[in-house]
This record gives structure tokens, sequence and C-alpha cells, in this order.
């Protein structure tokens, strides 16, 4: 089946000089969850907005469904809905306005069974009433995704769904995602959160500096990337790590009060029990400890490292 979207040698230079995508090449396959990750500046809102048609672009081309994005623009935006970072509505139309009002520029008959759906899919149905105003910055950005599916989209762009929300509005944000998809439309989101690719994404995309780094499934990514730590704080500081210690992946930090352990989060065992016990044996005081994951900024360097 050919890809719902097809990014190909896509440049954007803004006037000001600067490159924000260097030639990107991706492809997203029909009904999956996509994440594309990178950091700030990365240039991940320059795509979706390019793919969009907020932003034009400098080189390059973009399908949707097999069509093209400039030369068949109306008919490829009503396919594709858009959630940006910021929450943009007029604060004094109620909810039930809002959604109708976006379907409708959308150019798509009213349909108000559609609508009462997608309000109570998103909890939204008790107020469809309410003007926007008078909404929990949680139910604002729910009514920003109402909108987006507003127009019955295949291909839905989340641009930092979950940045600044509270950990039981990602979660419901989360099923909501994997219920959209499970009727069959296409969902790309950009994130910072390691976590969020690794829970949600079928695939993801990793962009810096406005090249695409990799495309990978989520699984084999985290696989092959990721690692964990184990950090130890040291009751006594140390020079160096000793020779006793050789050959296990340590590093000493802080001065030498910190200890850190990498180990592979897939692995089998993760080797932690067995350096506890070589440390007590060596007489190795420790104070404390705490194992971290590896973030999204460790597989960036150790991807632009490599690159
Ligand atoms: N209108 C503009 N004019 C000039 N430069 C811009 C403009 N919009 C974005 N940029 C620059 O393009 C680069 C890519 O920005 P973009 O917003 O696409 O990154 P991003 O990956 O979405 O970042 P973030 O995670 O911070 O949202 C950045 O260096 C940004 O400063």
């Amino acid at each position: 089946m050919p890809p719902i979207l097809s990014i190909s040698g896509v440049e954007k230079h803004y006037d000001s000089g600067l490159t924000a995508l260097g030639g990107v090449d991706l492809a997203v396959r029909r009904g999956e969850i996509f994440a594309l990750l990178g950091p700030n500046g990365a240039g991940k809102t320059t795509l979706i907005s390019i793919v969009c048609g907020t932003v034009t672009m400098s080189a390059g081309t973009v399908l949707v469904a097999g069509r093209n994005i400039v030369t068949d623009f109306r008919a490829t935006r009503s396919t594709i809905g858009l959630v940006p970072q910021e929450i943009a509505l007029d604060i004094f139309s109620t909810v039930w306005n809002t959604v109708q009002f976006s379907r409708g520029l959308f150019g798509r008959a009213p349909d108000p069974a559609y609508i009462e759906q997608l309000l109570r899919d998103l909890s939204l149905w008790d107020k469809r009433h309410s003007k926007t105003i008078e909404l929990s910055g949680g139910m604002k950005r729910r009514v920003m995704i109402a909108k987006a599916l507003s127009h019955e989209p295949e291909l839905l762009f989340l641009d930092e769904p979950t940045a600044g929300v509270d950990v039981n509005l990602r979660r419901d944000m989360w099923a909501l995602v994997r219920r959209l998809r499970d009727r069959g439309v296409t969902i790309v989101l950009t994130t910072h959160y390691i976590e969020e690719a690794e829970e949600m994404a079928d695939r993801v995309g990793v962009i810096d500096k406005g090249r695409i780094l990799l495309v990978e499934d989520t699984a084999a990514l985290m696989e092959k990337m990721g690692k964990r730590r184990l950090m130890l704080e040291l009751q006594q500081p140390m020079a160096a790590i000793p020779a006793e210690l050789q050959g296990w992946p340590l590093e000493l930090q802080s001065d030498g009060q910190r200890m850190v352990f990498t180990f592979d989060a897939h692995g089998e065992g993760t080797g932690i029990a067995a350096l506890l016990k070589r440390l007590g044996e060596l007489g190795i005081d420790i104070k404390d400890l705490e194992t971290t994951r590896s973030s999204l900024e460790d597989i960036f360097v150790s991807l632009v490292e490599r690159g």
C-alpha cells in the first residue's frame, strides 16, 4: 500500500538565512502512529507546517494519499487534521459551535451525530454549551483535538500533544490516540518525551538540525538505544575507578562523588546485583542510589556523535 504521507527532498530556508530543513525524506504508513522526535529547534514544527500548508517549502515534494499538497492543496488539506502546539480558540464561542464551525471550513456538510460522538469521545459532551473561555487548560486542549478531527481527516498531526499536561490527561490522550488509530486514522505526533514515543508509536523518526537521523520501529530503537543507568552516590569520593572494577561499564562524575553504571534495559540480567556485591566486597560504601533511563537527549547525543 502506498504511504499516506510521502515527503521527499524537502528543504526550508527561512528569510533570516536559517536552514530549518536540509533535505528531508520520510514516508508515513497508512494506519500507523509515527512519532517525530527531536530537540528544540530540530525542525519538527516546520515540517508539519509545510505538510499542512501554513509554511511554504523552499524545495521538495510532499504527497498526501498520493496527491501533491501544492497542486492539489484543497483536496489534500481536507484529509489532514492538525493540533498545533499553541491553543488557539475563539474564547467566546461554545464548544459545540467551535467544532461545528471548523468542520464547515473544510466544506463538509453538518453532521451533528458525528460531532456528538466526537465530543463524547473527548469527554467534552457535558461542556458542549460552555464557552471555551470557561474551560480548563486540559479541556481546551481536547477542544483543539475535536476541532482538528471535525472534518474526519485521515491523517492527524499532533504537535507536542502532551507538553505541559498532567499525567492523567496525558494517559487520556494516549488512549484517545490509540482509539483513533484503531478507527483507521494515521497519526503523526511530535514529542520531546521518549516514554511517549515508546508507549505510543509504532515507528519513530529522529530529526535534528533539519535532518532525519533515523527512522525505525520503536521496539527496535529502544532495544538498540534504551540504555539505563544506575547512579551511585559514594560515601567517599574516588579519584579513579579501582583496578578491581576495570571491565565494568562505570564512570565517575561530580568530582568522584558519583559512580555511574550503564546497563542494557532490555538485556537478560542488568548486572546491578553483581555490581553491588562487588562494591561491598571492595568496601566501597554507598550513600544513595537511583536508576535513570536514557533520555531522548542521550539518544541524540549518541546519534549525533555517531553521525
Ligand atoms: N518563521 C521563522 N523564521 C525564521 N526562523 C524560524 C521560523 N520558524 C522557525 N524558525 C527556526 O527554524 C528552526 C526549526 O524550528 P521548528 O519550530 O521547526 O523546530 P521544532 O523542532 O518544532 O522545535 P520545538 O521542539 O522547540 O518546537 C529553529 O531554529 C527556529 O528558530
